[in-house]
């Protein structure tokens, strides 16, 4: 790792399925303790992106290192040590539907920790649904008898088992109302201060962007063309970022960003 102050660097990353070239030379940092956000118009690659840091999708081209780790083009039983160190939420939250929500959590422990006896499985699941604010009745219930924003929160205790560092979340507020959506955000900005996590976060929700994220990357043209925070993107000339951040969307995301800023100060003078 060419600078210990990234989590993650990725370096000249290919990614092609068939013709279809979807990367080509891609560098990324993401920084420790950071909430990164990643966006791109839809199809640039943004999920794929993640799938290649993880491991679950195989480049053409290029190197990608986790905490100092490539984790390209290697055995799975090498990987165990730095796969234990993340957790993931994928787009929909992915749970099995066969299985409880406390079942759903307990899968990466059984895995990882074959060993691990079943009341402290149980123990350990309770305290991840608690954690991400859903009752403790939910531990019980099956996907299908969820809503949409605690399926996302389940899929968050289950990606959260293993006490990561880093967090992968793949939209993690697509399909919440907004009132839904906001308290996801709250709830990942805490898990960050409270469990100093760094977070690779894919999201198409402007409001998410301003309200947790310390620095965007934006995917178009099959790299990554920018990474800052929004101000210094919004200094940039290129169209689509020009057109996304300053766009009707963009402004209402300001408008939300600053009414909520100036709920904070006047409730910090009363
Ligand atoms: N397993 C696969 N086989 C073939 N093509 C794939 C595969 N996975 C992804 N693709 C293609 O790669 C491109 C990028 O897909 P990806 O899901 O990463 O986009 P995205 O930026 O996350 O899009 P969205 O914002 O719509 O979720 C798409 O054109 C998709 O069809």
């Amino acid at each position: 790792m060419a600078n210990p102050e990234n989590i993650i660097e990725v370096r000249g990353l290919k990614n092609a399925f068939g013709s279809q070239v979807i990367h080509e030379n891609l560098d990324l940092d993401v920084r420790r303790g950071e909430i990164l956000g990643v966006v791109g118009g839809s199809g640039t690659g943004k999920s794929v992106l993640m799938r290649s840091i993880i491991g679950l999708q195989s480049p053409a081209a290029g190197d990608v290192q986790v905490f100092g780790e490539p984790t390209l083009d290697r055995d799975e039983v090498d990987t165990v040590e730095i796969r234990k160190r993340w957790g993931v939420l994928f787009q929909g939250g992915a749970l099995f539907s066969t299985l409880t929500v406390a079942e759903n959590v307990q899968v990466p422990l059984r895995e990882f920790y074959p060993a691990l006896d079943l009341a402290l499985l149980d123990e350990i699941a309770s305290f991840k649904v608690m954690m991400t604010g859903l009752p403790a009745e939910a531990g019980p219930k099956y996907p299908a008898e969820l809503s949409g924003g605690m399926k996302k929160r389940a899929g968050l205790a289950r990606a959260l088992a293993l006490d990561p560092e880093l967090l992968f979340l793949d939209e993690p507020t697509a399909g919440l109302d907004p009132i839904g959506a906001a308290a996801f955000d709250d709830l990942t900005k805490s898990l960050q201060k409270t469990l100093g996590l760094t977070v690779f976060l894919i999201t198409h929700d402007l409001d998410t962007l301003y309200a947790i994220c310390d620095r965007v990357a934006v995917l178009a043209d099959k790299r990554v063309i920018a990474v800052g925070t929004i101000d210094e993107l919004l200094a940039l000339d290129h169209p689509w970022i020009q057109e996304y951040f300053r766009g009707p969307r963009g402004r209402a995301a300001v408008a939300t960003r600053d009414a909520a800023a100036g709920a904070t100060a006047k409730a910090g003078t009363d």
